[in-house]
């Protein structure tokens, strides 16, 4: 790893500065690094490879491009021959095809049959289900394999690729979550209910994949690199990545459409993939509708806030976990040169001519499209017999040719079905002996042909009901602009109003697929355009096409100045914690202090301050806790010492105690209260509580909390912008007299609270962390830091939580105390290089802490903590694991077990073939 700085947890070079700050390394380093969902090839083993015939070893494998994505691949493309910047492609290889040839070797050692790699298993490469067993690749198969991934993208060397290798048994598993649970989602199509354990594991994998893809940046990562994520498959990375590097650049490039917040939010994990996704810096979709629905959603399921950015058009900043995220939106573009010197050769020529030949006296409609359901071939096909029922005059002079190119996501065999239905009907309906209307292809085709009949179409028809951006309108239009004999040029485009490129392509023959009945009437329309017309249509369509050149430049220059700007306003980011080394911290330590705030950092906030009360899971996690003799729990919070004794100090008196924000204290295993204001004047509690009265006659909904010493009054179940202005109104009134009579007047969530300054909750961190753990507190009226306790006696771990404004005490005592340790205890550091401090702000967004980290919320917290004492699967969260070659935990017993077997495997193999020779 070349430069983990540790974000997200405990700094260890520098105590004092905030985490986030950057240290002198250059804003941009002129390198990328291309996070893709997968590199662009099918691999598979060629059976006719042998090692003992003296082949090369790189023939082992066959590469061969798969298609899609054409437009994101050659942004890829571009960026290698662009001078001015340095491209490093990380992807997963895809699923491996092992050929037969993994299959002839006989089982020798009958104990190897044992668990997923047995000899019987291997056998199994014969069979139909050789795709689902995992592919033992040696370390020299792997790097062959990768050396030629690289000379297949780039001879010169000028980009480097970097595969991820996931070769575990069913190698589809990485892409379960994100073709069966968020791609329908995305597209507006809710799955069925389902008891949701395939769709755990699942997400177990989709975590996973991630994770490989982190460790795998990470190796490579420097300072000043831009970090460009593309896709769904990846939404977890730009966090995974803001873990270990806080000051990292990233990019999320969104290929998708995205869906209302009414569909997005029926994704059960969609906290955690908004969360994952606002990692980056910058979170950029195809059109500005797709760009507001992520907004809006932001807003709603996280609480952030957003302002649209005066200086660009079209731009939010998202407030959400401590930094701001520019969200807008870029629509991707095609390599127009490129594919107009592809499209235009002396074999695609004569290719053009059998076609139109094959046609003759028929105009062509043409139509490429995945044939998943929401492509729209079945609105197409509807569509045109409507066409042909309406128009009979254009019966016999109109052919379809239909490319639908087949795709693991959608209800393939059904819409096969229902698609091949359509066109029989169609054919049977209209066609002739020696004449079908429609010519429906199931296939991929070549690029060849597809040129061939883009050129050759006199109409393209495209009725996709959601695309993201849909590269087959812009290549249609970039093939239409070039004059050639055949005559070619400028045929018009029928387009889905639903189609991301819609939004580009603004006057095309846009079209509402779900009315079949328009849709035939624009194709007539587009049928019996003049030349003249065909021709201004075509102009204008043919200057809106984006390029893939414009698009990597713009989207880049964006990145530089958001990289510049962050630079110059040294802005602070707070990073996830970094969850990983959380645990081994914990592990590692012998004395270990929690400092826990209570509402909104242990349980979720809720209307009635009553009702907020500790979940059976807290207690089953905060138990396990405390049932560890090295641990010390404290929960310091606002609530008062009635609240606490009755719900947490009556059930578990192992927690120390502080009530009423550091103005009670009750010790660990003691059920005496201690009052740390005995000296305190209380005559301010009449003057405090007679303004708040006045406030709440005036806020109907809004009430006062009396404690024994604190006063809050509460609004949340006030009009939120009545509560509002009377909250501010109420802290100017307070803030007159506060400071004269010793108060601190605190804004918390939907209250306003007023205490003594003299006690804080930082005070209550302060005697805590200064104390030989373990032994009992004292309290003592003339209290004072003991600074000579022996490092040995203090704790070695401690992680303080807290969700609001008071919690900042104690995060800014905690790092002031790590600064003076660093000056006193300078080699009392831990193997990790730090203190083991971690101060963690529970939430959103606008918020400014001083906190090192942050957590989500109460739910996160839960799994952070079920994590500590085994509870929480590893997997359930990003941001847990580390993965080998295969997508087995690194150094567990299964990815033991499964290195061993790869070895007896290739043993076995070698052996077979010296024998088979
Ligand atoms: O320091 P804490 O443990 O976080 O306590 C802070 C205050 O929490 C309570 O009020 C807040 O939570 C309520 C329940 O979710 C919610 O209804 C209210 O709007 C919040 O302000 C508590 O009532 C206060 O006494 C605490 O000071
Ligand atoms: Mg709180």
């Amino acid at each position: 790893m070349s430069n983990d700085t540790k974000h997200g947890g405990p700094n260890p070079e520098s105590p004092a500065t905030k985490t986030g700050e950057r240290a002198q390394d250059p804003v941009i380093s002129g390198r990328i690094i291309n996070c893709v969902p997968q590199l662009p090839y099918r691999i598979s083993r060629n059976d006719q490879y042998s090692a003992l015939n003296g082949d090369d070893p790189s023939d082992e494998w066959d590469m061969e491009p798969i298609s899609g994505n054409s437009a994101l691949y050659s942004s890829l493309y571009l960026l290698r021959d662009s001078p001015d910047w340095e491209e490093h492609v990380v992807g997963w290889t895809g699923e491996i095809d092992p050929g037969n040839g993994f299959a002839y070797v006989a089982p020798t050692d009958p104990s190897l049959k044992s668990g997923d790699h047995s000899a019987n298993e291997d056998s199994k490469y014969n069979s139909q289900e050789s795709n689902e067993d995992p592919l033992y690749l040696s370390k020299e198969q792997k790097k062959v394999m990768a050396l030629k991934l690289q000379s297949q993208e780039d001879s010169q060397n000028k980009m480097t690729v970097h595969p991820v290798w996931l070769l575990r048994r069913d190698q589809s598993r990485w892409r379960g979550y994100a073709d069966n649970v968020m791609w329908p989602a995305l597209h507006y199509i809710l799955n069925p209910p389902s008891d949701g354990q395939k769709e755990n594991t699942w997400w177990y994998d989709y975590v996973k994949f991630n994770e490989a893809y982190a460790a795998k940046v990470a190796q490579i990562y420097k300072p000043g690199d831009i970090v460009w994520v593309h896709d769904y498959n990846l939404m977890l990375l730009p966090q995974l990545l803001r873990m270990r590097f806080g000051d990292a650049v990233i990019a999320y490039f969104h290929h998708a459409p995205w869906p209302s917040n009414e569909y997005f939010r029926c994704l059960s994990k969609r906290k955690q993939l908004l969360d994952g996704v606002l990692g980056s810096n910058r979170i950029c979709f195809q059109n500005d509708g797709f760009a507001r629905h992520f907004v809006s959603g932001c807003k709603r399921l996280l609480d952030s806030t957003s302002t649209k950015n005066k200086n660009a058009k079209g731009e939010w900043l998202i407030s959400a976990y401590g930094g701001d995220v520019v969200v807008d939106s870029l629509p991707i573009g095609v390599n127009t040169e490129q594919i107009l010197r592809k499209a235009f050769t002396s074999d695609i020529d004569a290719k053009v001519k059998t076609i139109k030949d094959a046609y003759q006296g028929k105009k062509i409609i043409f139509g490429r499209d995945r044939l998943d359901s929401v492509r729209g071939v079945v609105q197409k096909l509807q569509a045109y017999e409507a066409f042909l029922a309406m128009y009979p005059e254009w019966r016999d002079k109109v052919v379809l040719i239909q490319v639908s190119r087949p795709t693991s996501t959608g209800n393939g065999l059904k819409l096969e079905q229902q698609v091949n239905e359509l066109v029989n009907s169609i054919n049977s309906q209209y066609g002739s002996l020696n004449f079908s209307p429609v010519q429906h292809y199931h296939m991929r085709i070549p690029e060849d042909v597809y040129y061939s009949l883009l050129r050759a179409a006199n109409v393209c028809l495209i009725t996709s009901v959601r695309d993201g951006m849909n590269t087959t309108a812009l290549e249609y239009v970039t093939v239409k602009s070039k004059a050639s004999k055949d005559k070619c040029y400028a045929h018009p485009l029928v387009l889905s109003e639903f189609s991301g490129s819609s939004t580009v392509l603004k006057d095309a023959i846009i079209v509402n697929p779900w009315d079949s009945v328009a849709v035939s009437k624009s194709l007539k329309r587009a049928l019996s355009m003049t030349n003249t017309e065909k021709d201004v249509l075509e102009k204008k369509l043919w200057a809106r096409v984006p390029t893939i050149q414009d698009w990597n430049t713009s989207f880049l220059e964006r990145m530089v100045a958001i990289a510049e700007k962050r630079d110059s306003e040294d802005s602070k980011i707070t990073p996830a914690l970094n969850r990983p080394l959380l645990f081994k911290t914990y592990q590692a330590a012998k004395r270990r202090l929690f400092l826990f705030d209570y509402d909104g950092t242990l349980t979720p906030i809720v209307q009635d301050p009553a009702a907020a009360i500790p979940s059976a899971k807290l207690f089953r996690i905060l138990s396990k806790l405390a049932a560890d003799p090295n641990n010390q729990i404290w929960i310091i919070s606002g609530r008062d010492q009635q609240f606490l004794s009755k719900w947490l100090g009556s059930r578990m008196p192992q927690l120390g105690l502080s009530a009423e924000h550091g103005c009670f204290m009750k010790d660990v295993a003691c059920e005496e209260w201690v009052n740390l204001t005995t000296k305190f004047d209380m005559s301010w509690q009449k003057k405090v509580h007679d303004v708040m009265d006045q406030i709440t006659i005036q806020t109907p909904g809004s009430f006062v909390e009396k404690k024994k010493v604190a006063l809050t009054w509460h609004y949340r179940r006030a009009d939120p912008e009545q509560g509002e202005f009377y909250a501010s109104k109420l802290k100017k009134t307070l803030d007159g007299f506060a400071s004269e009579l010793g108060l601190e007047v605190m804004e918390g969530k939907a209250n306003v609270e007023v205490r003594p300054k003299f006690v804080n909750k930082g005070e209550i961190v302060k005697r805590l962390v200064w104390h030989p753990l373990g032994e009992k507190q004292l309290y003592d009226d003339d209290f004072t830091i003991d600074e000579s306790v022996p490092k040995d006696r203090l704790p070695e771990f401690i992680l303080c939580l807290g969700d609001d404004f008071t919690d900042e005490d104690m995060f800014s005592q905690l790092n002031h105390i790590e600064e003076v340790w660093h000056k006193k205890f300078p080699d009392g550091k831990n193997d990790c290089g730090h203190y083991g401090f971690y101060p963690v702000t529970v939430g959103s967004a606008s918020k400014k802490t001083v906190a090192k980290a942050h957590l989500t919320d109460p739910q996160q917290v839960l799994d952070t903590l079920g994590l500590l004492v085994g509870d929480v699967s590893l997997f359930q969260s990003a941001g847990t694991v580390e993965l080998d070659d295969r997508g087995h935990v690194r150094d567990s017993e299964s990815s033991m077990k499964s290195e061993q077997a790869g070895v007896a495997y290739n043993m076995r193999r070698t052996a077979s073939l010296k024998d088979a020779s």
